[in-house]
């Protein structure tokens, strides 16, 4: 999942993008990447690593501009090179430069018909860029550049483009443009803030960006709506595809996104404490007599939801687990190996918690099972008479094609396997997982402010349909021993 920020200011901006790009850090730790408007030049940094270590003073000092786009990258397509991190830029028309997150699913014929129909050259492997160059080639196919001409151009990126995207982009000499896909599949919001009498204009995958930079988060960018910001601190929108209710990622709120954003008016830190309360309440269905001592989060994530599991079930919250905060999320590293290894080096038990009490471990997901078959053992390791594991989530047994790389359905633990299998391989004494149904509850809230979701990696129900041999592609292309073997090329 990519963290992508666009801010249209009244002066220069790259100081703000780069303050919002590090609290988007979490969505992407491969690369990162600023670009700046000013006069006749779009200005672009970026490069692999943190954001810290892509940019320095010289670096900044260059991004001049009072409109600007930055991105941080968890690569889901292409390679985790360097010239595939974002944003991409292309010459014509005017000078555009574009940040994307999500993933498309009809890349390939796209590129085909970007080359031979628009005369396109597309020269990464990266889905994004196939993206710039349609929003590229149907902006060059309108009259005058106006917020008009814009919103067709993001109507025809809509009729051509499948997948997940929310999108922000620099056009030179004009603005910042945004739009987000026709299901809200990925998130992204708005926000507004007034300097000196005159407005500034940001978008954000996540609302808290908006906070630390001092934005009031006005509302989330709709379902195919398209948002333009012009230089001089305007904003237009627009619906840009027929208007219909979002049906966002499930997963974002599931472990992406940060507990303090909200995301399409849900505050994740709650829908987080009410997926805990829903499977406290499972566990005292199927277990009213219950023998857990203590409940312990594999953190960070999962602690939002254990601590609602303790206080459901009248139980002691620990934590059991002491996390490096100097490694960054494991789930989101590109291999597997390094994967593995980092489980190690991220969690330390403190066994005290752990000496011969039966505890339950919580986690939001498992997904390869990484770090819940390592956690589990070393539970055991500091004493712990039984280890049981709850997943906040249901089990994962489907690819997901819209922007987090879990593309092999074979890698996935729970993937043709019963509950009993799994909990027999991560080795626990037992395994419980939150119902789907539960979790979409748990998100929609009380109010029921989301009426469906994209849980694909759930229920295999994939929103946009998917063509015959997608999935066999996809596997071929970016399964972690495809990965492997192009890296050993
Ligand atoms: O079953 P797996 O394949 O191991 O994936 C799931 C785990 O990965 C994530 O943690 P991560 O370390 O990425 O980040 P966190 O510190 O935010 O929990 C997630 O929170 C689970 O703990
Ligand atoms: N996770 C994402 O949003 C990835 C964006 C884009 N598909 C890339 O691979 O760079
Ligand atoms: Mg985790």
């Amino acid at each position: 999942m990519c963290g992508i920020i666009g801010i249209v200011g009244q002066s220069d901006v790259a100081g703000q993008l780069y303050d919002g790009l590090t609290v988007l850090q979490h969505r992407g730790q491969d690369a990162a990447g600023i670009a700046t408007a000013a006069g006749s030049k779009i200005r672009v940094h970026k490069g692999n690593g943190l954001v810290s270590d892509v940019f320095d003073e010289a670096s900044m000092q260059l991004l001049h501009g009072n409109f600007g786009i930055g991105h941080c990258r968890y690569p889901t397509a292409g390679s985790a090179g360097c010239d595939e991190a974002q944003p991409f830029y292309v010459n014509s028309p005017y000078g555009i430069a574009l940040a994307h997150n999500g993933n498309l699913i009809n890349t390939d014929a796209l590129r085909r018909e970007v080359f031979e129909q628009d005369k396109r050259n597309v020269n990464t492997e990266s889905d994004s860029e196939v993206l710039l160059n349609v929003f590229a080639h149907e902006l060059d196919t309108q009259g005058e550049l106006s917020p008009e001409s814009v919103f067709k151009a993001i109507e025809g990126v809509h009729r051509r483009c499948v997948g997940g995207y929310a999108v922000t982009a620099v056009v030179l000499g004009f603005g910042m443009v945004a739009f987000r896909d026709t299901h809200g599949i990925r998130p992204l919001v708005l926000g507004k803030r007034v300097r000196d009498g005159r407005d500034e204009y940001a978008v954000a995958s996540e609302s808290v960006a908006l906070d630390i930079l001092g934005y009031e988060r006005l509302r989330d960018v709709r379902p195919g709506e398209g948002i333009v910001v012009t230089a001089d601190g305007t904003l237009h929108a627009r619906a840009c595809a027929e208007e219909r209710a979002a049906t966002p990622c499930i997963f974002e709120y599931v472990y992406f996104a940060r507990p303090d954003s909200m995301m399409d008016d849900v505050s994740v830190h709650k829908a987080r404490m009410r997926m805990g309360q829903k499977l406290g309440e499972k566990i005292l269905r199927l277990r009213p007599d219950h023998d857990i001592d203590v409940v312990i989060p594999i953190p960070d994530t999962s602690r939002d939801a254990a601590l609602e599991i303790a206080n459901t079930l009248g139980v002691k919250y620990r934590e059991g687990f002491i996390k490096n905060r100097y490694v960054g999320r494991t789930f989101i590293m590109p291999g597997q190996g390094e994967r593995a290894k980092s489980v190690r080096r991220k969690l330390n038990a403190i066994p005290l918690e752990f000496r011969n009490r039966n505890v339950l471990l919580v986690d939001d997901s498992i997904v390869r099972g990484t770090t819940s078959q390592q956690i589990v053992q070393m539970a055991r390791d500091a004493g712990a008479r039984k280890v049981y594991l709850a997943s906040a989530a249901p089990p994962v047994r489907h690819p997901n094609i819209y922007g987090i790389d879990m593309p092999s359905a074979d890698e996935l633990v729970a993937h043709g396997r019963t509950d009993d299998d799994v909990q027999a391989l991560l080795g626990c004494d037992w395994l419980i997982y939150q119902d789907l149904a539960d979790l979409e509850e748990a998100v929609s809230g009380p109010k029921h402010r989301i009426g469906a979701f994209d849980s694909s990696c759930f229920n295999g129900e994939y929103v946009t349909g998917v063509e015959p041999g997608y999935f066999e592609r996809i596997r071929q292309a970016r399964s972690d021993s495809a990965k492997q073997a192009r890296r050993t090329i």
